[in-house]
C-alpha cells in the first residue's frame, strides 16, 4: 500500500480552483517532490494531505486511511513543517523537543529518551540547551524538523523547508531529509527549488494551475523534454569549421561564436549536436576531431562536454510560467 494516495482531487475556493482533478501516489520510503510555479496548488495539496483542509471532491489516503473520514488517524501517522519555524524563540533546543513530545503525550523517561535520541540524531548537541532564537536559520529548521519527529510518524511533510535559507544551511537541511529517506520515512516535499528537488526526490510530481502536468525521476522528466547534448568549443571560427567538416553526419543544433559560457575567451566558437549516446557520443565527437581536416590541419579544441538537460529545462517547457 503506498504511503500516499491522492486521486482525483479537487479543491476549490470560491470560484478558483486551486486542484482541479489531481492525481498520484508516493510509495513508502520514498522522497516525493512536489514542484510547480507559485500558486499550482502546492500548499493546497499539502494543507489536504495533512487534514488542515477539506477537499472538495476526489479522495486522499495515507497508509490507507482517508483524510476526511479517519483524519485522527491520519494525524498520528504524519507530521507536517512549513516555510515559517514553528519552534519557540524563547525555549532552549531541548525545550522545544519536549514541547513537541509533551503535545503527543509523551511524559516523563520516555519523553527524555526521546530527547535524548533526536539530538543525537539530528546532531544538536552543541546547541541543546542554547535558546532558538540565537540559533542560525539553518539550525532553526532543523530543530523544527527533529520537532516534527518525535513522534516518528511515517509521513513527513516538509513544505519549502529551505525558503530563504543561505547554500550552507539549506545543504545541512538536505542532509536531513536524506537521513529521513534513509530512516525508511516517507517524505513529501515541496519546492521552488529545482536543484533541491533534483537532488533529494526520487519521484516528481509537477503542479500547474493545480493539475499535474508530468510525474517520474528527476532522470525521466528530463529526458522527457529532450536529450543530452555535446558541447565543444574550439580556438575560432576557422577550427569551427574544420571541426564541422569532421562532424559531418552528427546533428549539429547549434553554432555559437563567443560564447557567454564559464572560461570560453573572446574569439572561440561553440558547436553543439545531439548525443543521443551520451558519453558514448562524446568519445565518437573526439574520435573524430582527433583526425586531420582537409586543409591538413588539427582541430584546435578548447573544450568537450556533456551536458543533460536540467530540471529547469523542464520547469520551464512544461509549466505556463512566464519568463
Ligand atoms: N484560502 C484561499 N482562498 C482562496 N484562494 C486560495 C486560498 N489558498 C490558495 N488559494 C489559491 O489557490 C491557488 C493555489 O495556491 P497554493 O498556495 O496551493 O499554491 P502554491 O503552489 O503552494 O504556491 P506558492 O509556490 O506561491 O506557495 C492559488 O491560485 C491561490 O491563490
Amino acid at each position: 500500500m503506498p504511503a500516499v494516495t491522492v486521486t482525483d482531487l479537487v479543491k476549490a475556493y470560491g470560484g478558483v480552483r486551486a486542484l482541479s482533478g489531481i492525481s498520484f501516489t508516493a510509495a513508502r520510503g520514498e522522497v516525493l517532490g512536489l514542484l510547480g510555479p507559485n500558486g499550482s496548488g502546492k500548499t493546497t495539496t499539502v494543507s489536504v494531505l495533512s487534514t488542515l483542509q477539506r477537499p472538495t471532491t476526489g479522495t486522499a489516503r495515507i497508509c490507507g486511511h482517508d483524510v476526511v473520514d479517519d483524519a485522527g488517524r491520519v494525524r498520528e501517522l504524519i507530521s507536517l513543517t512549513g516555510q515559517y519555524a514553528s519552534v519557540d524563540p524563547g525555549l532552549t533546543t531541548a525545550e522545544n523537543l519536549a514541547v513537541f513530545g509533551r503535545l503527543t503525550g509523551l511524559r516523563g523517561r520516555r519523553l527524555a529518551h526521546r530527547i535524548d535520541e533526536l539530538v543525537e540524531q539530528f546532531d544538536l548537541g552543541a546547541v541543546r540547551g542554547r535558546r532558538v532564537g540565537q540559533l542560525s536559520g539553518g539550525m532553526r529548521r532543523r530543530v523544527d524538523i527533529a520537532g516534527a519527529l518525535v513522534t516518528r510518524p511515517e509521513v513527513v511533510f516538509l513544505d519549502e523547508p529551505t525558503t530563504g535559507l543561505d547554500p550552507r544551511s539549506r545543504a545541512a537541511v538536505w542532509d536531513t531529509v536524506a537521513g529521513l529517506r534513509d530512516a525508511g520515512i516517507t517524505v513529501v516535499l515541496t519546492t521552488q527549488y529545482l536543484e533541491e528537488a533534483d537532488r533529494l526526490a526520487d519521484r516528481i510530481v509537477l503542479l500547474d494551475r493545480g493539475a499535474v502536468v508530468a510525474t517520474g525521476t528527476p532522470g525521466q522528466l528530463k529526458s522527457s523534454v529532450g536529450g543530452a547534448v555535446c558541447e565543444i568549443t574550439v580556438a575560432d571560427g576557422e577550427n569551427a569549421v574544420r571541426a564541422t567538416a569532421l562532424l559531418a553526419g552528427f546533428e549539429l543544433i547549434d553554432v555559437e561564436e563567443n560564447p557567454s559560457a564559464p572560461s570560453s575567451e573572446p574569439g572561440q566558437t561553440r558547436l553543439v549536436v545531439r548525443a543521443p549516446e551520451g558519453v558514448g557520443t562524446v568519445g565518437e565527437v573526439i574520435a573524430r576531431l582527433d583526425g586531420v581536416a582537409d586543409d591538413g590541419h588539427r582541430v584546435e579544441v578548447i573544450d568537450i562536454g556533456l551536458r543533460r538537460p536540467s530540471l529547469d529545462e523542464v520547469f520551464l517547457q512544461l509549466t505556463d510560467t512566464p519568463a
